[in-house]
């Protein structure tokens, strides 16, 4: 296999129209810049350059990408070969013209590269980009001092800092690129060589140049680190990227370069570029979904979907609808009542109207809804999404209906967040075709898709569910059936100990501070405030934790086994749902508002109710919040992975990266256990336990135990303890 793969590798060489060498980058499946593609790519251009009958050289890349940048892998390594940086500085020197025909890709050192050619040539569809920021890197072959001298300071700035990566057209009009064409970029790019053969190179070389700056730079820089300061969420990569930028504006280039790497070093040897790279590879990695059964795309496929049925059209039915017309399929949206479905039909048409200004989508978009009250029309249809309220009853009573109206091989989706998807499934004749999906709200907005097997779900309802998941540009995550699935059974215990805090002394703006100082763009309180505190509400007396259907048994402040809060019940009895109301954990200025502001009320309630129930408060530090908050709903993802509810670590640390908006330097749950160090998380969960031993969920999971006794093996390789622990079972 390595020795196929390093046949494959390799910067070819030919030549074309007699006197031009077209190199083409040689490493499947993106192209990346590998040491073998770079030694290869050293000889090449050597020979090339040498070679008296070529007069100009081209760069491509084979299979229609250019390149995807640097081996990514080789980053967790030692450096060795040819360095990019010289070898982009070979290119920039040669004195035949050099032209990057650019097609697919040219992201990170791939466009660092194109950047070191004197012209780039690209296909109207190639996206070019620096995304090394979001793997908490900077552009470190030059790319953070060449850019700045080729396009606005501004420009360079914002595609350094984020990562945006913009098409060939608008690389064109911000100067990166100097021909864009929907022909073959090759040929164009050959032909471009041969007319520019003899011309002065001289104003091509942008290590030559000077940064092009706005009269006030040094305030534009000021502002600039201000707003990234604001935005960047604690991640460094950004911050550094500026100082990388600025270094292009107060330097000499090879000061700059020299800038470049030292912030370089600094970045690739920080915990942030540790947990981006390793999200990166968890993102793919949740692609190749497998089933305990051994169901995996290598033996199973997933059916074609023509059309879709979405039931109830409240807030998810209708972002799932438009998630599923942006993705190409038609769909009946059904409602039961004629008044919901006038409604829903006027909110999703304005949904689409905007998409398609956005998006600039046909006018066929829009045709794709039809809007019926008669369930008869599910016939016609692949699969059906039922999204209605969050009700085992009720969704009983649609998946019987759903039964007998779809076609035999319909698949049956329920969008929900913690029922359980065999329940559903055992009032239909077809359970190996019904499947959970738990979209995230607003649905054609979050890229999280939950797709949920049952016991009895088939792999090819699987397969079908993670495909459409993939054609509507969501992220989808295979997890088994538990209440809650992956991300709201963590999330919970998360939930779960901020209200615990509160009843031992902490205040809602402690709590949300600390958690947003860890990278969270909200605090917990904030977030409970926007969604509304009845969503909790209801399913906590969906579960018979409190309201008319409680179980009996338990207490005011002890139920299902161990401690419970009714702060939120309490706040939903007296109408205090959160913005909706003006009113929740904070205060806001009317019902709807979304500033939150101090709440006096709370404050005094608080106090009360600590005194009533003879809670001696106590004062709660910033590393209490954090860890008591953390470590629980990572002890609970540790028992996921040991009931296999979770397929691995990267499958936990995806869901909450793209679902909960967990910090993306921070990794995931996970990946930051894994950081912190296992032994502290075991030691903390046990520390708190013996404090708190009324809350069963701080004692630390076995497969966590296991782990630490274990030496805290590296997050790769958990996979062979969970099987090891599971199979001791
Ligand atoms: C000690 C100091 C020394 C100083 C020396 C300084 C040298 C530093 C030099 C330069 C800095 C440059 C840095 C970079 O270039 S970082 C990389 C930047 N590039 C990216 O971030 C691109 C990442 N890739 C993508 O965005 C996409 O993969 C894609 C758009 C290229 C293709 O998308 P798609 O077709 O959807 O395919 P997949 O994403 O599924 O990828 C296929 C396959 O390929 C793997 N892969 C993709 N890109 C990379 C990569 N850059 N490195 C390694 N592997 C990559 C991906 O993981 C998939 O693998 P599979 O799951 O096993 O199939």
């Amino acid at each position: 296999m390595t020795q196929t793969l390093a046949a494959a590798t390799m910067a070819a060489y030919r030549r074309a129209a007699g006197c031009i060498a077209v190199i083409t980058l040689t490493n499947p499946p993106v192209n990346t810049l590998s040491y073998l593609l770079r030694e290869s790519f050293y000889e090449t251009f050597r020979r090339a350059n040498a070679d008296a009958e070529v007069k100009a050289i081209v760069i491509c890349g084979a299979d229609g990408k250019f390149c995807g940048g640097a081996d990514i892998k080789e980053f967790a390594g030692k450096f060795s070969g040819p360095s990019l940086v010289a070898l982009i500085d070979d290119v920039e020197q040669s004195k035949k013209p050099v032209v990057a025909a650019i097609e697919g890709m040219a992201l990170g050192g791939g466009l660092e590269l194109a950047l070191g050619c004197h012209y780039r040539i690209a296909h109207t569809k190639a996206q070019v980009g620096f995304p090394e920021v979001t793997l908490g890197l900077l552009p470190a072959a030059g790319g953070s001092q060449r850019l700045p001298r080729l396009i606005t300071l501004t420009s360079a700035l914002e595609l350094i800092t984020t990562g945006r990566r913009i098409s060939a057209p608008e690389a064109l009009k911000l100067g990166i690129v100097d021909k864009v064409t929907d022909k073959n970029a090759l040929d164009m790019a050959i032909d471009f060589a041969r007319d520019i053969i003899g011309k002065p190179l001289e104003s091509r070389r942008l290590s030559l140049r000077t940064t092009p700056c706005p009269p006030d730079v040094e305030s534009f820089l000021d502002e600039a680190l201000a707003s990234i300061r604001k935005h960047s969420r604690g991640a460094i990569a950004p911050l550094a990227c500026l100082q990388a930028v600025r270094a292009s504006v107060y330097s000499t280039f090879d000061e700059g370069l020299k800038k470049e790497q030292e912030l370089f070093k600094m970045l690739l040897t920080s915990g942030q570029a540790r947990a981006l790279q390793y999200s990166f590879f968890a993102q793919r990695a949740t692609k190749k979904w497998s089933m305990p059964s051994g169901a995996t795309w290598k033996n199973t496929s997933a059916r074609p979907l023509r059309k879709a049925a979405v039931i109830g059209l409240g807030t998810m039915g209708r972002g799932i609808t438009v998630a599923l017309i942006k993705a190409g399929i038609p769909v009946i949206a059904v409602e039961m009542g004629l008044k919901q479905l006038e409604a829903g039909k006027t909110v999703i048409m304005s949904m689409l109207e905007k998409e398609f200004k956005k998006k600039q989508l046909t006018k066929a978009y829009r045709e794709m809804a039809a809007f019926t009250l008669d369930l008869a029309k599910l016939q016609e249809v692949d699969l059906v999404v039922e999204a209605v309220f969050e009700n085992m009853s009720l969704k009983k009573q649609i998946f019987q209906q759903l039964s007998s109206l779809c076609s035999a091989d319909a698949i049956l989706c329920t969008n929900t967040s913690t029922l359980d998807i065999d329940e559903i499934a055992s009032v239909t004749t077809t359970p190996h075709l019904v499947v959970g999906m738990h979209f995230f709200a607003p649905a054609h907005v979050m890229k999280l898709l939950e797709v949920i097997y049952g016991p009895r779900t088939s792999p090819t309802a699987v397969a079908t569910a993670m495909q459409l998941a993939q054609q509507m540009e969501k992220v989808g995550v295979v997890v088994g059936n538990c209440n809650g699935f992956v991300g709201n059974r963590m999330f919970k215990l998360y939930a779960e100990q901020a209200y615990f805090l509160l009843e031992e002394g902490a205040i809602p703006e402690q709590v949300d501070q600390v958690l947003e100082d860890f990278g969270f763009p909200m605090g917990i309180f904030k977030v409970s405030d926007l969604s509304g505190l009845d969503i909790e509400w209801k399913i906590r007396q969906e579960q018979g934790l409190t309201g008319p259907k409680q179980i009996p048994g338990g207490s005011f402040r002890h139920r299902a086994g161990g401690r419970y809060s009714p702060l939120l019940d309490i706040l939903c009895e007296r109408g205090y749902l959160g913005q909706k109301t003006g009113q929740g954990w904070y205060l806001y200025e009317k019902p709807g508002g979304r500033v939150p502001t101090f709440n006096l009320w709370l404050h005094k309630f608080l106090e009360e109710y600590r005194e009533l129930h003879g809670i001696q408060k106590h004062y709660v530090g910033q590393d209490e919040i954090l860890e008591r908050c953390l470590y629980p709903l990572i002890n609970m993802g540790f028992h996921i992975l040991e009931e296999r509810i979770a397929a691995s670590p990267e499958d936990i640390d995806i869901i909450y990266v793209f679902g909960y908006s967990w910090p993306r330097h921070w990794g995931g749950p996970m990946f930051y256990a894994s950081m912190v160090g296992l032994p502290r998380v075991l030691d903390k969960l046990n520390y708190y336990h013996e404090i708190h031993p009324d809350i069963p969920t701080l004692e630390p999971s076995s497969l966590l135990k296991k782990l630490v006794a274990n030496g805290s093996p590296p997050i790769g390789t958990w996979g062979a303890f969970i099987k090891e622990h599971n199979s001791k079972l």
